[in-house]
């Protein structure tokens, strides 16, 4: 088995694609037709967004290489809702897809480990190839993380500078004259060098925000052994331009995810075709644009 992020590069690169699509299902924006009734069940809430999550899936594997269940809807619904997270996780490695799960963990050292050992570890029950991380806790938080993901050849995503408007009053502080994301970002570089696989990348992703191109750019720079995993294109503002600062010159070292902006198409345009026929024509532009920035693509 493939290290997480060899495996990522070689379907970035057997599918031309570096769009990862964000799996955040939403009662409000359910299709007709997947749409509890007033007053349903957080069981049904669930199993409506299970089938809304499979059928993204269906509608897009063959054009993302990962797909990225964030934890926090199927969190909401209780039980029902983990137990829909992990027939998605599940669905979409049928379908031949990578699964970042969007936990964003962490804990003092010690705790870490259980959760790292449970979304990542060789007997997790949720089976996810990689995982989000927050770094506040410091370097004895992220270790078991990494260690547990070399261990098993899954991923982390630790997030260096996010895509929200807030982000900044702590990550772009000054520390020592210098912004808090970059000491977080050098930090994850020098993990991932020390264990750069075949591809070049190691086991410890960053999070950069479309949101802020030129952090994103002199990130790339600065962080030659990081695979990023670009949030914020198309819902929130991030144009296909404002994330070609995010790959290497080979186009490898980015996925670019987009959760709404896919997933709820058909709000904005229905097709004819029904929901899913939306969603894919979502994709398919998505890939199409990023394929036009991305060297090589
Ligand atoms: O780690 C993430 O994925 C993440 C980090 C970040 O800085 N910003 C961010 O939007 N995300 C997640 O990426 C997804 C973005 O969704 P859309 O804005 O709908 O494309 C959501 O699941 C967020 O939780």
């Amino acid at each position: 088995m493939p290290a997480f992020m060899d495996a990522l590069a070689a379907a970035v690169r057997a599918k031309r694609s570096p769009l990862m699509v964000g799996l955040d299902p939403r009662l409000g924006n359910l299709p007709d037709g997947l749409r509890p009734a007033d007053g349903a069940s957080l069981a049904e809430i669930a199993e409506a967004f299970r089938a809304h999550s499979c059928g993204v899936i269906d509608a897009v594997a063959d054009l993302t290489p990962i797909v990225k269940p964030q934890a926090a809807f199927f969190e909401q619904l209780g039980p029902a809702g983990m137990t829909a997270l992990a027939a998605v996780i599940d669905h979409a490695h049928a379908a031949g897809l990578l699964v970042c799960v969007d936990g964003k963990r962490n804990d003092i050292g010690s705790t870490a480990e259980a959760y790292a050992d449970g979304w990542l570890g060789a007997v997790s029950p949720w089976r996810g190839d990689a995982l989000t991380v927050s770094p506040y806790l410091g370097d004895d938080s992220l270790e078991p993380f990494t260690k547990v993901a070399a261990a098993r050849n899954a991923g982390v995503f630790i997030l260096v500078k996010t895509s929200n408007p807030g982000g900044g009053t702590f990550q772009d502080k000054l520390v020592d004259g210098e912004p808090l994301y970059r000491r977080v970002g050098a930090h994850v570089e020098a993990t991932s060098a020390a264990s750069a696989g075949e591809c070049g990348y190691g086991v410890a992703g960053a999070v950069v925000g479309a949101t802020y191109p030129e952090q994103l750019a002199e990130l790339r720079a600065a962080m030659p052994h990081t695979w990023f995993l670009v949030p914020g294109f198309g819902a929130q503002g991030g144009a296909a331009t404002d994330v070609a600062g995010g790959f290497a010159a080979d186009g490898l070292g980015a996925v670019v995810n987009s959760s709404r902006g896919v997933i709820f198409a058909y709000e904005k345009r229905p097709h004819a075709d029904g929901w899913q026929a939306a969603v894919r024509v979502a994709a398919e532009e998505a890939v199409q644009q990023l394929r036009e920035i991305m060297p090589g693509g």
